[in-house]
């Protein structure tokens, strides 16, 4: 079974430890929610399961899913919509699929299915913040990658859109795709393990 395992890791930014001796396993069709108060370094943990952020201390490792790197297999979405303002929305996730892999939905289906399809030519810099976070979601069902590392994805989003989001997520880990998420919020991913980051001054 595919499984995304974290093993002895540890994080320091700047002076601070943020943790150390963390194990976790994320495995197929099972969501592993990242959940703690700001600044524990739950951005930081999927930094370093995404393979974006070398640990302190520790290994990751993606078991079961094939000899490809893991950055090849993960799609890893942060804060920041990585969303080109002077290109067209169409342009933007033609870009991103160019780059993941045209391995999932086309542009104008993917666009449809985030209810963005009236909106393909537009200059995505003129889109509001909840667009934005719909044109980055599209990025997962425009490439298919099994491990989704996914930073407050809902952020922004109003509630048809969380609703949506949801639907998206339930697929791709019935599918027996990987989820870790950090949230703030409840994401409606049905049965799933927690892992929550103690407060640090
Ligand atoms: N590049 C960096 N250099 C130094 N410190 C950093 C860096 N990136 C993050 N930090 C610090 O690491 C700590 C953890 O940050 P991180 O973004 O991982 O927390 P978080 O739990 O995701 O927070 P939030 O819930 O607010 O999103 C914070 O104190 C932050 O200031």
């Amino acid at each position: 079974m595919t499984c995304l395992k974290g093993d002895g890791l540890a994080c320091r930014r700047g002076l601070k430890l943020l943790f150390e001796e963390l194990s976790l396993e994320a495995r197929a069709g099972i969501p592993l929610v990242v959940t703690g108060p700001n600044g524990t370094g739950k951005s930081s943990l999927l930094r370093i399961l995404a393979g974006l952020l070398p640990p302190t201390a520790g290994t990751v490792r993606l078991e079961g899913a094939g000899e490809a790197a893991l950055l090849e297999q993960v799609h890893y979405l942060g804060h920041e919509d990585a969303v080109k303002g002077a290109l067209t929305v169409h342009a933007n996730l033609a870009f991103w699929r160019a780059v993941l892999g045209e391995t999932g939905l086309g542009v104008v289906d993917a666009l449809e299915e985030v209810g963005l399809g009236g909106l393909a030519r537009l200059r995505a810099g003129v889109l509001s913040a909840g667009q934005k976070r719909r044109l980055a979601m599209a990025r997962l069902l425009a490439s298919r990658r099994p491990v989704w590392i996914l930073d407050e994805p809902t952020t922004a989003l109003d509630v048809a859109a969380q609703q949506m989001f949801a639907g998206f997520a339930r697929a791709h880990l019935g599918a027996g795709g990987i989820l870790v998420a950090a949230t703030h919020a409840p994401l409606d991913l049905g049965a799933g393990e927690e892992l929550r980051l103690g407060r640090r001054a």
